[in-house]
């Protein structure tokens, strides 16, 4: 049952929240376009939609950086390519003017994503990254930002450890409002291509709330209300019949302090154990993201952040008598920032991140997640998270109903570029888009 059909939200108002946290509609019939329809797609080593069962393995034939033209694609002449430094604020400021006005679609949005530079620097600086994968668009003479995409490095695992490749993870696509429909996204997609096949990388890692020749999963989005009043005074969340004010904040309503027994913060020290704790944990999926002790220090503790202050990641382990770790877990904020609203000017908004538990008995490992997620919960409301949202990956599945969160009308494809692998469950019926209850996901890569 979803949020709307549950009678949790308002169903206009709450149907574009949960697009826009999605980035994506649902499925519409324009995003069902037939494959021939799909001009640039159809011409990129992607697979095709209901493919007939092919060996995996990459798409295109071998090439070598040698291969690969040194110079980018030609622009119109009122554009040039620029590499953006997200060590410079200046330059910092320009992506977040292009995404804060142009990411989110409707014209007359009361929200925007509220991006800091310390979400770009987590998001864009993890070990390994590159500047010149910082690739923008801007018109000559105004120097006017109009286009980013942007890569980072990871190392994907698929099939249960059966095959592992360095690869790319695209984010951040975004073209002016002005410029829309001129052809320029399969450009800069060309560019950022040729960057990363410099550098002998030829597959991709990219999620979108849009359609796109194949995806290898998709995931749905839901909804956890912490600060039910709030959403509700927004005009994101409805009174149902038969419920009043009170019975809505109480059924919301979370303890004041987390339950697990050695509960805390995650710290440096902290890097080996949590390390070990998910490259054990992630066995359990058909995707997972290969990291390395350097890269669960960036991507758990943010440590190069300035900022302490206004956080980015939030991390927390449970350590027992032993001093052993034996959970974590993890979530990021990205807020929104409300307009033309007299009382509330943000959004409080937590996405879950990664965790995992060493706990194996099938009973316990269902309570053990719950109970997690729940001093999360915990956590996240004293960070004024007024909605928590988690995806159907993982093994959330397990805890969604339990821990109250509501499945949302947005959904997540997964994609590959140039490689070819039978799709991998998101946690939903492929045909009705129904939580599969009690049934987990193949998919333990979180993407941003
Ligand atoms: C080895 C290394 C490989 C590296 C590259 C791997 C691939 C990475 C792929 C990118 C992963 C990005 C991950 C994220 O960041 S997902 C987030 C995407 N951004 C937004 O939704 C922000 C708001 N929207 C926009 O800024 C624009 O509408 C965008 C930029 C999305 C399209 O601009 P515009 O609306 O002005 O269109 P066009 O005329 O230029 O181009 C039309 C063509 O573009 C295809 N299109 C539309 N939306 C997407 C989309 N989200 N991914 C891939 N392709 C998309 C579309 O099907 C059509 O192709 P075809 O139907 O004719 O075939």
């Amino acid at each position: 049952m979803s949020g709307k059909e549950n009678g949790l939200f308002d169903p206009k108002l709450i149907e574009e929240l949960l697009r826009k946290l999605a980035m994506g509609d649902p499925l519409s019939e324009k995003q069902q376009k037939e494959m021939k329809d799909y001009k640039f797609w159809k011409t990129q080593p992607v697979p095709l939609f209901d493919e007939k069962s092919q060996a995996d393995g990459p798409i295109d034939s071998v090439r070598t950086p040698d291969d690969i033209p040194d110079t980018p694609l030609k622009l119109l002449s009122s554009f040039e390519w620029v590499t953006l430094d997200v060590e410079n604020e200046d330059d910092l400021d320009q992506i977040y003017t292009l995404l804060y006005e142009n990411y989110v679609e409707d014209v007359d949005s009361t929200l925007r994503f509220k991006y800091s530079h310390d979400f770009f620097k987590w998001a864009l600086k993890p070990p390994g990254w590159r500047k010149d994968w910082h690739v923008g668009v801007k018109v000559k003479g105004s120097g006017k930002l109009v286009g980013f995409i942007s890569a980072v490095p990871m190392t994907l695992n698929l099939k249960k450890g059966a095959t592992e490749f360095p690869c790319v993870e695209i984010n951040f696509l975004c073209i002016h409002k002005k410029l829309r429909d001129k052809r320029l996204a399969p450009t800069l997609i060309k560019e950022i291509t040729r960057r990363v096949n410099k550098q002998n990388i030829w597959q991709a890692l990219y999620t979108a709330g849009v359609v796109l020749p194949a995806p290898v999963s998709v995931c749905r989005y839901t909804h956890r209300p912490i600060n039910w009043s709030k959403l509700h005074d927004v005009g994101f969340s409805h009174l149902p019949q038969g419920e009043s004010k009170s019975s809505m904040i109480a059924k919301y309503a979370l303890p004041s302090e987390t339950k697990t027994k050695g509960w805390r913060e995650m710290k440096l020290e902290d890097v080996d154990q949590v390390h070990a704790l998910i490259t054990e944990y992630q066995k359990r999926f058909d995707i997972v993201q290969v990291f390395s002790k350097e890269e669960i220090s960036h991507w758990l503790l943010d440590v190069n952040s300035c900022n302490p202050e206004n956080k980015v990641i939030c991390s927390y382990v449970v350590e027992n008598s032993d001093g052993r770790i034996t959970d974590f877990i993890s979530y990021y904020l990205l807020p929104f920032t409300i307009l033309n609203d007299k009382t509330h000017n943000e959004l409080g908004i937590a996405y879950l991140f990664y965790y995992a538990t060493d706990l194996a008995d099938k009973d316990g490992y269902k309570k053990r997640l719950i109970s997690l997620v729940n001093d999360a919960l915990v956590t996240a409301k004293k960070l004024n998270v007024d909605v928590f949202n988690c995806l159907t990956s993982q093994d959330n599945n397990l805890f969604i109903d339990e821990a109250k969160f509501a499945p949302g009308d947005g959904y997540l494809n997964y994609y590959l570029f140039n490689y070819r692998t039978k799709t991998i469950s998101g946690g939903i019926n492929v045909e009705s888009k129904e939580i599969l209850k009690n049934s987990t996901s193949g998919v333990g890569v979180v993407m941003l």
